[in-house]
């Protein structure tokens, strides 16, 4: 079980989020969802190490989340990564690999096998060795999907991965996300797209700046939780 205790991040003084804290289970796809700025990447970074924490435990298995990052895939928001980066689809996912392989060696039979099998999944395999500039972003975010699939990872965090794909896409990873959750792994999704996401949830986080609700879609969509959350602009959109 990972477990987020009293997590608050601020930029300059500014608090970002706000004494935040969750449960998630093995076998559960969580969405994250929320306003623009509401926080959500700022979270899941600083979960991870990436941006510091004023304050706040992270916890997997009841040990230190960054000291075992290893366990954790991460998948940022696309915006995030280079892609006139000079790389191949195959290398990019055999950089999930790299703990196994290191980064002077030559990866060995199970890795390439992996590496294959996670493309092959994601619908890549005849673009293995395209540059990854040279893809659609549903492509793009298949290619970062196989390698989160290539790393074995228990703790899937995906950063806004609905942004800019097509259906094709949209339908791979909403089966990867089950296979990934019959196998017990567990599952955090960054999202706006609030259509699709909430009904394929298990379960919804809530924020904006502090979490403001935890629980099922009807726990979750209350009208005052999202008004809480958007303001008043969303109720009218429902008139
Ligand atoms: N590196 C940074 N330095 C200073 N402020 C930042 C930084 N990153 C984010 N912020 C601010 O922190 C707040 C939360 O941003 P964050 O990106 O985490 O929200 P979000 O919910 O993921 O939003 P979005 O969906 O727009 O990405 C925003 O006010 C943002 O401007």
């Amino acid at each position: 079980m990972l477990e987020v205790q009293h997590l608050t991040v601020s930029y300059r003084g500014v608090s970002a989020v706000e004494d935040v804290s969750f449960r998630l289970q093995p076998g559960q796809l969580v969405g994250a969802i929320g306003p623009n700025g509401a926080g959500k990447s700022t979270m899941v970074k600083a979960m991870l190490g990436l941006v510091p924490a004023a304050s706040g435990v992270v916890k997997y298995c009841d040990r230190a989340l960054k000291q075992q990052l290893d366990a954790v895939a991460y998948v940022p928001q696309r915006t995030q990564i280079d892609w006139d980066y000079p790389v191949t689809v195959w290398n990019v996912v055999m950089m999930a690999r790299t703990r196994q392989t290191g980064w002077w060696r030559e990866p060995n039979r199970q890795s390439k096998q992996i590496v294959a099998t996670a493309i092959d999944r994601v619908g890549m395999w005849e673009l293995r060795h395209r540059q990854i500039g040279e893809l659609s972003g549903g492509q793009q975010q298949r290619v970062f999907l196989a390698r989160s699939l290539a790393q074995e990872a228990e703790l899937f965090f995906f950063d806004e991965p609905f942004v800019g794909i097509d259906k094709k896409t949209e339908t791979i990873m909403f089966d990867v996300f089950s296979e990934l959750k019959s196998q017990g792994k567990t599952l955090l999704v960054i999202t706006h797209d609030l259509a699709t996401t909430l009904i394929k949830c298990d379960r919804l986080l809530l924020l904006n700046r502090q979490l403001i609700a935890n629980g099922s879609l009807k726990e979750v969509a209350t009208t005052a939780n999202i008004q809480r959350a958007y303001g008043d602009s969303v109720l009218l959109l429902r008139h």
